[in-house]
């Protein structure tokens, strides 16, 4: 058991490459940070400054390649997949593009987040997967398929789904990116009072000037170099 004052994620020294040969291209450099359990940190930084990248790798769903990255004390530069397997399964992750299943209903997109849990039998995944829905305010959606759904409900839907099994970290990358101002602000002030509710972290990237002030840190990105890493000034 890591003790309660481990840093959820803890980067130290930490490089990527892209590419081979002539082509190879450095996209960070030398990423020092910190988050700390229960913590909303803001990502942004222009485009291309690296912050899809970090995200990534944080959430093991890249190759550490240089320096150290240790997700609740699991240090992921040279980590076996059975590893990463794990770090994935203790992650939730909100995309820009939300990624439901077209197919499958708002209630089957959410159990979905749980089916990497074997310790849930079908019964509890179903119960799971409607309570979040109905705190997520689509209780009465849960049969809806995603096309008949709003850009912000199916964004709620993926809140949902990320959150479900009550994950120790929560990525998203440019999670209001598509969405409307409202909605955008409903959105984040919803994953803000999940985060808090189940105490995980959250790590957001985004471009949007209208939603910092949920950070309680805002890391900025340029150039592949993080130039910054502010508290937030204390809110009421
Ligand atoms: N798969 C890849 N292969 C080669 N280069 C890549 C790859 N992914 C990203 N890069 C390069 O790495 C750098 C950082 O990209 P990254 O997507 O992390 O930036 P970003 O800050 O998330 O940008 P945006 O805000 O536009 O999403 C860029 O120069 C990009 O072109």
């Amino acid at each position: 058991m890591e003790s309660s004052s481990t840093p959820v994620i803890k980067i130290q020294h930490l490089n990527h490459f892209f590419g081979r040969g002539e082509q190879r291209k450095q996209a960070l450099f030398d990423i020092n940070l910190e988050i700390n359990a229960g913590e909303i940190v803001i990502m942004t930084g222009p485009s291309g400054s690296g912050k899809t990248t970090l995200l990534t790798l944080i959430g093991g769903l890249r190759t550490v390649q240089s320096g150290h990255l240790k997700f609740l004390g699991q240090e992921l530069c040279g980590a076996s997949s059975e590893q990463l397997v794990q770090v994935r399964r203790r992650a939730g992750y909100i995309f820009q593009a939300h990624n439901l299943h077209g197919s499958l209903t708002a209630l089957q997109n959410v159990r979905m987040g749980l089916e990497i849990h074997p310790q849930y039998s079908v019964a509890q995944m179903k119960e799971m997967a409607i309570n979040i829905l109905e705190e997520v305010g689509l209780g009465n959606r849960l049969n809806h398929y995603p096309d008949n759904l709003s850009g912000g409900q199916k964004q709620r839907v993926a809140i949902a789904r990320a959150l479900v099994s009550h994950p120790q970290l929560v990525l998203a990358d440019e999670p209001t990116a598509a969405l409307d101002s409202k909605s955008g602000r409903d959105v984040v002030t919803l994953m803000q009072k999940l985060a808090k509710e189940q105490g995980c972290t959250i790590l957001l990237v985004t471009h949007d000037n209208r939603i910092l002030d949920i950070a309680d840190r805002t890391v900025y990105m340029e150039d592949g170099i993080l130039k910054s890493n502010t508290m937030a000034t204390a809110k009421d």
